[in-house]
């Protein structure tokens, strides 16, 4: 799928389907003068490819599921489950309702039905997606005589204390979360052993979804199970299920510590889809920092796009990116349709958060039941929702990752028949990229799943956690690759090494003192002043860029504004407020390296890999209108953080520079424009969010003596996205230039080498400036 497409259509065989109707009526709606649509093509149809029940599964469980309506498993299913059943780690990553759950229920039900003591475990991110997974097992196990005595059960932070003891009496199928197995199940592992005795099988699902710090720690968890379980004599095989990534093996082998297989041919049918690609025009009226131009918000245009479709009376469903913008959305489109429709107005909702599963059940009746035609919603829902009937996906805006993105668009199509999707680009560079670059969403996936369980700041509470289970002896601290961490925890008093391995000082509580979610070192708590109550947390060193007074903080969808930040007690107050603004803090960086880790020479470009301590100093933050307007901008004076972590860099000689057109006074503008967009461009080969790195870009660096440009993790320790970048990097700066070359804007905007976060008010920028230097690094790459 990777030549070149035209706007406005691709290879012309796509005529008919009922996608593409769709979106010739879309288009027909647009003004001569606008040219929104920068692709779209034809995904065909796929037919499914059956495959027999393999013959080790119990035949009650092929019968509970024949009765539960599947009467064959498709071949990846039974790829996947027959790995599992004799003994291998696998991790199965096909399409959106590809069916990956039968890929653990067959060896996992079997192994239930076969042998009386056996158990299992269920771990997902979320409890929604948890319930879920529960209710559709237990609807299997009513159907199974065999399996009556498995009793799956939810076990999570708001399971009452009776069913609590009831679960570990008599479940034989946990379903959990790893919040609840790191503080609950493992630290209290003695009162489970009979359960990690007879542990058969461990589950993991949506296992993309753990990444960066979080799925660091989630992997440190994993290895502290395996090591529990071992300990009462039981070796869990592993079945994982995630996206569609690079390379889900490895990334599902970094995370459990053990080797696993992977299974990527997916059998599961779809209809044919069509795709589109969105890109919103430049507003003539309104411009954002410094003049420069900004493009219609992805929102409006969504809204837009989904009243068209429902006027066709296609069902439609938008994800974007905001509660507030799914409320926009759906009112916008409510407006657009009262105009033409007043009876269809009636029929569009947005969605609330969606956390619980009772609302999704009701969406996803009343969309089913055609009650609703259309509904804008968070991505909240993006996870464990069974629309089978969507004509049209509408995603308002990149949602971070290939991944998300599928799972999202996916949605749409009835088995068989056809369907639209339709990404409406942000004003952001790797929006621009994608849209100008269809294969990057199409070939298969570039970006992976990053973890790096190395970290010595997150491996160090959770060797707390794991000697407070029981104590290490070196052999397995080395095992967790702790040993020098380890020597530093004893040098502060919390381990003791004793005859029998490291013991946790007395009267210290490693489980509660870690939030597997929260970041690295001290947090500060996000509270509600007028109830008190918690929202989160967010790492000490980040809290001057996140919570400084004045900031618009969002949680589940829901809006707040920070009143107070006090860092020496670790506290943020915020009371309830949904301003038309979002903020963003405007910081000055400086960066130092420590340690050189890997350094190559091409030419007159060196590129490294290295240990960096980053000084932030928050001075303000502006203010902007949905519009991408600027309000204003405020002044702050907080106090200097200091992070260290890990960069990717890269030099280049001022020769190089002038030889590429760069002279000395636009090196800084150049530079620092080819900074912005490569930070924007990270989460195209690293699944990480945008605050995850920063960057410095200077013309002259004291530790390399020339024009430097770093891309730092932010995360202290680094959490392996500067290491994949560095790994990455002829694709990713490519990228980069691509993005950039790609925008039609002039000198520079939003969607190609402007920041949001940028501590020098976005100047100086020189986007054709960044053009020459990206090539000249790139062409000195080969
Ligand atoms: N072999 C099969 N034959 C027919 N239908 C099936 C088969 N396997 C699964 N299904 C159905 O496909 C739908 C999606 O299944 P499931 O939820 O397991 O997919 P998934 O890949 O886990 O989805 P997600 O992408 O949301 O994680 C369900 O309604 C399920 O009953």
């Amino acid at each position: 799928m990777s030549t070149p497409f035209s706007p406005r259509d691709d290879s012309g065989n796509s005529g008919g389907t009922y996608g593409r109707e769709l979106l010739d009526r879309v288009l027909d709606g647009v003004p001569h003068y606008e040219t929104p649509l920068t692709f779209a093509a034809e995904m065909p149809a796929r037919t499914s490819s059956l495959t027999d029940w393999p013959v080790w599964v119990h035949p009650s469980v092929v019968s509970a599921l024949q009765q539960n309506g599947i009467a064959r498993p498709w071949s990846h299913q039974a790829a996947a489950a027959d790995l599992a059943h004799h003994g291998t780690n696998v991790v199965v990553s096909t399409g959106t309702a590809s069916g990956k759950s039968l890929a653990y229920q067959l060896p996992v039900l079997t192994s239930l039905a076969m042998d009386p003591r056996s158990t299992a475990l269920y771990l997902s991110p979320t409890k929604a997606l948890g319930a879920d997974q529960l209710r559709a097992v237990t609807s299997i196990i009513d159907s199974a005589e065999d399996l009556r005595g498995a009793c799956p059960c939810m076990f999570d932070g708001d399971t009452p204390t009776e069913v609590r003891h009831w679960a570990r009496e008599n479940s034989r199928w946990l379903f959990t979360n790893p919040d609840m197995l790191h503080i609950s199940l493992l630290r209290t592992h003695q009162r489970w052993a009979h359960f990690f005795r007879n542990l058969a099988f461990v589950v993991i699902d949506e296992c993309h979804s753990y990444r960066g710090v979080f799925g660091s720690n989630v992997a440190l968890v994993l290895r502290r199970l395996r090591r529990i379980a071992a300990r009462y004599g039981a070796d869990p095989v592993f079945v994982l299920a995630s996206a569609t990534t690079a390379d889900p093996g490895s990334a599902a082998s970094r995370l459990i510590g053990a080797p696993c297989a992977e299974v990527v041919d997916d059998g599961s049918p779809h209809g044919p889809r069509t795709i589109a690609l969105w890109e919103p025009p430049l507003m003539r009226d309104v411009t954002g920092e410094n003049g420069s131009p900004v493009r219609r918000p992805a929102g409006s245009e969504a809204a837009r796009i989904m009243a068209a479709l429902m006027a066709e009376g296609a069902r439609t469903l938008t994800f974007v990116r905001s509660r507030r913008g799914a409320e926009l959305t759906a009112m916008a489109t409510k407006r657009l349709l009262g105009e033409v429709d007043p009876e269809l107005a009636t029929r569009v909702a947005s969605y609330r958060a969606g956390y619980l599963a009772e609302d999704r059940r009701e969406l996803e009746a009343a969309l089913a039941d055609g009650t609703l035609l259309g509904a804008a919603t968070t991505n909240a829902l993006e996870l464990g929702v069974d629309i089978a009937g969507l004509d049209a996906v509408v995603v308002a805006g990149f949602p971070g990752t290939v991944a998300s993105f599928w799972q999202q668009g996916g949605r749409s199509g009835r088995r068989g028949e056809g369907s639209l999707v339709v990404l409406v680009a942000r004003d952001d560079p790797l929006d621009t990229y994608l849209v100008h670059h269809p294969s990057a969403l199409l070939d298969k996936p570039v970006e992976a799943t990053v973890t790096d369980p190395s970290n010595p700041y997150v491996l160090g509470p959770q060797l707390l956690c794991a000697a407070m289970e029981l104590p290490l002896s070196d052999a397995e601290a080395d095992k967790f690759g702790g040993l020098d961490v380890l020597a530093k925890l004893s040098e502060q008093g919390l381990i003791r090494r004793r005859a029998h391995g490291w013991f946790v000082t007395a009267g210290t509580n490693p489980h509660g003192a870690l939030d597997i979610r929260g970041g690295i070192g001290t947090q500060v708590a996000i509270v509600v002043s007028e109830t008190g109550r918690l929202l989160g947390t967010v790492d000490t060193g980040r809290a001057p860029a996140t919570v400084h007074p004045g900031a618009v903080h969002i949680h589940q969808g829901e809006s707040y504004v920070v009143d107070e930040l006090d860092l020496d007690q670790g506290l943020a107050l915020v009371h309830a407020e949904d301003p038309d603004w979002t903020t963003s803090a405007r910081e000055t960086t400086e960066i130092s390296v420590t340690a050189v880790l890997e350094q190559k020479l091409f030419g007159d470009v060196e590129v490294a890999l290295a240990e960096v301590e980053v000084t932030h100093q928050v001075i303000g933050f502006l203010r902007r209108l949905p519009s991408g307007e600027v309000l204003d901008a405020v002044e702050l004076d907080m106090p200097e953080q200091t992070l260290c972590t890990r960069a990717v860099m890269y030099t280049m000689t001022p020769e190089l520079l002038a030889q590429a057109g760069v002279p000395a006074e636009r090196v800084p503008g150049s530079l620092h424009a080819a900074e912005h967009a490569a930070i924007g461009l990270l989460p195209l080969v690293a699944i990480c969010d945008r605050g995850d790195i920063g960057g410095v870009s200077t013309a002259l660096h004291a530790d390399t003596g020339l024009p430097t440009v770093f891309v730092y993790d932010g995360h202290a320790g680094g959490a392996g996205f500067a290491d994949r970048g560095h790994a990455e990097l002829t694709r990713w700066l490519g990228a980069t230039r691509e993005a950039i070359t790609s925008c039609e804007c002039t000198s520079g905007c939003p969607s190609c080498v402007y920041s949001p976060k940028c501590g020098n008010g976005n100047d100086p920028l020189d986007k054709d400036g960044a053009i020459r230097v990206l090539t000249a690094v790139l062409d000195a790459l080969g």
